[in-house]
């Protein structure tokens, strides 16, 4: 006790008037709960005047020791209640100590002499001190006020911010508004006053301090087109669907139209919703734009012109105006930000150009779709997709093996029926048997009829699961029965096994045939009696893929998303075609089946930019059973398909992409079948060419017969295009099962959107710009291109 009555007290005075609620103190020492003055604050010898409000009272003011003075008169007795008074305060302070424990009297410890309280915070935190203790060690955890950004160590921090009545605030800095810097902060305390206080505590602090009128945004603070923001208006910019971000006291603009946000005299930062009722009307200056170009009248800056150039093409072409004839590309970098949120939705929406791929009944639509997600999508199948596959190729498999048991019984009731003629001839049966080679077991055979008879009735689900644990063995078998591999061998020799059957009928024996295996093994080593082989990890490849037939919706339709990732063959010989990130695609598959049913169908695309008709070259000896029941060459057929689509109303104006498909088949099938197979080609008079070139001989002279075929076919679709419409038809080839030649085609397609959006936008209608002659045409452009 006698201590402290030899301690130096400082003493200064300073006044505040105070308007909250009627206050009782008469305790010299146990002030009233209001005295939110840091001491620290307070300039020496200096009285301030402070306007108080109700958040000021606080719990603890000791250790200042605070005297109602009237005239600098001592009246520590006075009992009166205040409001609404000048008071007057002198506190007292202990000087010199420097204790670090909890007691209140370490607040004495400030240096109050020091004026500059802001100058000294900074001083302060610049040298990693606490404000109060002085610890100066980095390493010292500290909590700042989120006011004056004094920074606190464990010691002092709930002294300096006692109750935080409105989130970590010193006491003398409580009522007054956040540093700008700090709002991202609030409702977020450091690990340090987690530590020290309870959850439920650290709550309450953080709900109040982000809660808490004072602390938030001012809408005076904002000007939006040069008004100053109500309160109103403030909320409704801010809980607009996209609000601005980190939205800070300062000057606005804003295009109600468009959504543009910016800092006044700057170019736009955001697009946040448009049109909201916020601020004044936009200037002409408001973003101090030079480019001579003005858009919902606000002059734009010359970057944002560059970067809207693309899209005010877009909008040209759309309403028929022309553009301005130099082009600037944009370097990837501004186009990335474009697509990273420069342009409003409506402007990305446009850019999806949507290309219609159709063809006749297995020309390899559906194997170019599968190919273009495969090459244009880093995800190109779900789980389901690929667990679809496999269930597809399953049940293709049981199908492709009751087309070769049907063939079985035919070659066997042919062979046995000449045998029986032999016979009847009086040539005996050397065996004596009477079985053909194509002769199977009665266990066999039962098997063979009975799945014929579940294939016939569409039902092959009911046997799946089941179907590969249940009937492997026998499948097994049949399979290595030597009729069966008989009968396979004609069916190749006969072409009847073709393409996607005979790939899968000998993958699938062989799968089985694993199958069975790892059964068999199972039982034998653990006594396992049911293997569920449906849950096999069989993944199919890029191939199964590719080859798996009746993969899309019944309907026939199916249709992908993509952008063209750049790629390295057919960009590098497109100089200036800079990948366009910016550019989506749709591909939109119809199957070829549902068009000659309906071709109704197609008054749904009238949005698309490109028909992509696709031709199976190697058709033209093949026939097929129309509605009449007749067999019809399969290229007529495609020829009278093309003919609907092109003169269907809906694609009056579209442009046309044939893809000849399937040229590998056609380079094997024309050696020795010859073209005038087909009656729409019966003029075709191949050059008599001399020999194929050998290695190393020079191939310049040299076309192929399979070249000259496909041309020919080229020629005859592009004349009848040209009958049909007045617009040129665009071709190319491909071969469906590689990836290359697809790419290829699909890049034309974007090619030809690109030249003739281009035309549009120019307003040229010199089709010669287009002829496959020009150098710099589309068509020269890829190798394979007619
Ligand atoms: N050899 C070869 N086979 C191809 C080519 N393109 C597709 N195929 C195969 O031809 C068969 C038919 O191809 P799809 O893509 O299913 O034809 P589609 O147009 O969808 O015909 P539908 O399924 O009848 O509508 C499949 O077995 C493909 O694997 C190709 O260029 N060369
Ligand atoms: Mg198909």
């Amino acid at each position: 006790m006698e201590e402290e009555e030899e301690e130096e007290e400082i003493e200064y005075s300073f006044a505040l008037e105070y308007t909250g609620p009627p206050l009782l103190f008469n305790d010299d020492d146990d002030l009233p709960k209001v005295l939110p003055i840091d001491i620290n604050r307070i300039p020496t010898a200096s009285i301030v005047s402070l306007t108080l409000s109700n958040e000021l009272i606080l719990p603890v003011i000791h250790p200042i020791r605070a005297k109602h003075c009237n005239n600098n008169k001592e009246d520590t007795t006075d009992s009166r209640p205040i409001h609404g008074r000048r008071v007057s305060f002198v506190a007292s302070v202990d000087a010199g100590s420097t204790d670090e424990d909890e007691d209140d009297s370490s607040i004495e410890n400030h240096d109050v002499e020091n004026a500059e309280h802001g100058n000294e915070v900074q001083e302060k935190a610049k040298r990693g001190l606490c404000y109060l203790c002085c610890r100066g060690n980095w390493l010292v955890e500290k909590e700042g006020c989120i006011v004056c950004n004094a920074k606190y160590c464990k010691s002092c921090v709930l002294r300096a911010m006692g109750s935080m009545p409105e989130g970590r605030k010193c006491r003398s800095c409580i009522g007054l508004p956040i540093d700008e810097s700090k709002r991202g902060s609030l409702g977020r305390c450091s690990r340090m006053l987690k530590r020290m206080l309870s959850k439920l505590e650290i709550r309450q602090i953080m709900e109040v301090e982000k809660s808490c009128g004072v602390n938030q945004l001012h809408p005076q603070s904002i000007y939006v087109n040069g008004k100053q923001l109500c309160q109103k208006e403030l909320v409704l910019l801010q809980n607009c669907p996209n609000p601005p971000t980190k939205l800070k006291p300062g000057r606005f603009w804003y295009d109600k139209l468009s959504g543009f946000w910016g800092k006044e005299g700057l170019h736009p930062c955001k697009i946040i919703s448009p049109h909201l009722n916020v601020g004044g009307h936009i200037m002409r200056n408001a973003s101090n734009g030079n480019a001579n170009v003005i858009i919902n009248n606000r002059e734009i800056t010359k970057r944002e012109r560059r970067l809207l150039r693309p899209a005010i093409k877009l909008i040209c072409a759309a309403l028929s105006l022309p553009t301005p004839p130099k082009i600037e590309i944009p370097t990837s970098e501004e186009v990335n930000k474009l697509v990273s949120g420069f342009f409003p939705e409506y402007v990305k929406q446009q850019k999806r150009r949507k290309l219609l791929l159709v063809g006749y009944k297995g020309s390899g639509t559906s194997t170019i779709y599968k190919q273009a997600k495969l090459l244009y999508k880093a995800e190109p199948f779900s789980d389901e997709e690929l667990q679809n596959f496999n269930v597809t190729i399953q049940k293709n498999s049981y199908q492709y093996l009751s087309m070769l048991l049907e063939l079985r019984e035919h070659l066997e009731h042919e062979d046995l029926t000449e045998m029986a003629n032999r016979q009847s001839l009086d040539q005996p049966d050397d065996n004596g048997h009477g079985l053909s080679i194509f002769s199977i077991s009665p266990k066999l055979k039962a098997f063979s009829e009975w799945l014929l008879k579940i294939v016939v009735s569409g039902n092959l689900e009911a046997i799946f699961p089941a179907a590969n644990s249940d009937y492997a063995p026998l499948v097994k078998e049949l399979w290595k029965d030597s009729a069966i591999q008989a009968t396979f061998s004609r069916a190749r020799d006969l072409q009847l096994l073709q393409g996607a059957a005979e790939y899968f009928l000998q993958r699938g024996m062989v799968r089985v045939s694993f199958f069975l295996t790892y059964v068999l093994i199972n039982i034998n080593g653990t006594g396992l009696q049911i293997i569920d082989i449906s849950r096999s990890d069989y993944k199919p490849s890029e191939t199964d893929i590719l080859k798996t037939e009746g993969i899309t919706s019944s309907n026939g339709l199916a249709c992908t998303d993509f952008s063209f990732s750049p790629s390295a063959v057919s960009d590098a010989d497109t100089a200036g075609d800079q990948h366009d990130p910016l550019l989506r695609y749709q591909l939109i598959r119809i199957h070829g089946g549902n068009l000659q049913e309906n071709c109704k169908l197609l008054d749904m695309f009238e949005d698309v930019q490109l028909v992509i008709f696709c031709v199976a070259l190697s058709d033209y000896d093949q026939f097929c059973h129309e509605g009449t029941g007749n067999a019809t060459n399969k290229m007529l057929a495609c020829r009278k398909l093309f003919e609907s689509v092109v003169t269907h109303p809906t694609f009056k104006k579209m442009n046309f992409h044939l893809i000849l498909n399937k040229i590998d088949l056609l380079e094997e099938k024309i050696e020795h079948v010859p073209l005038n197979k087909c009656s729409w080609f019966d003029d075709f008079v191949p050059l008599k060419t001399r020999h194929r070139p050998q290695n190393g001989e020079n191939h310049n002279n040299y076309t192929s017969l399979a070249e000259q075929a496909f041309q020919y076919i080229a020629y005859k679709f592009k004349r009848l295009f040209a009958s049909l419409t007045d617009r040129k038809l665009y071709v190319s080839v491909s071969k469906g099962l590689e990836r290359e030649t697809v790419d290829v085609a699909l890049r034309y397609s974007r090619e030809v959107l690109k030249w003739e959006e281009e035309r549009s936008n120019h307003c040229i209608t010199e089709i010669s710009n287009f002829s496959t002659e020009a150098s710099s045409s589309p068509s020269n452009r890829e190798t394979k291109s007619l």
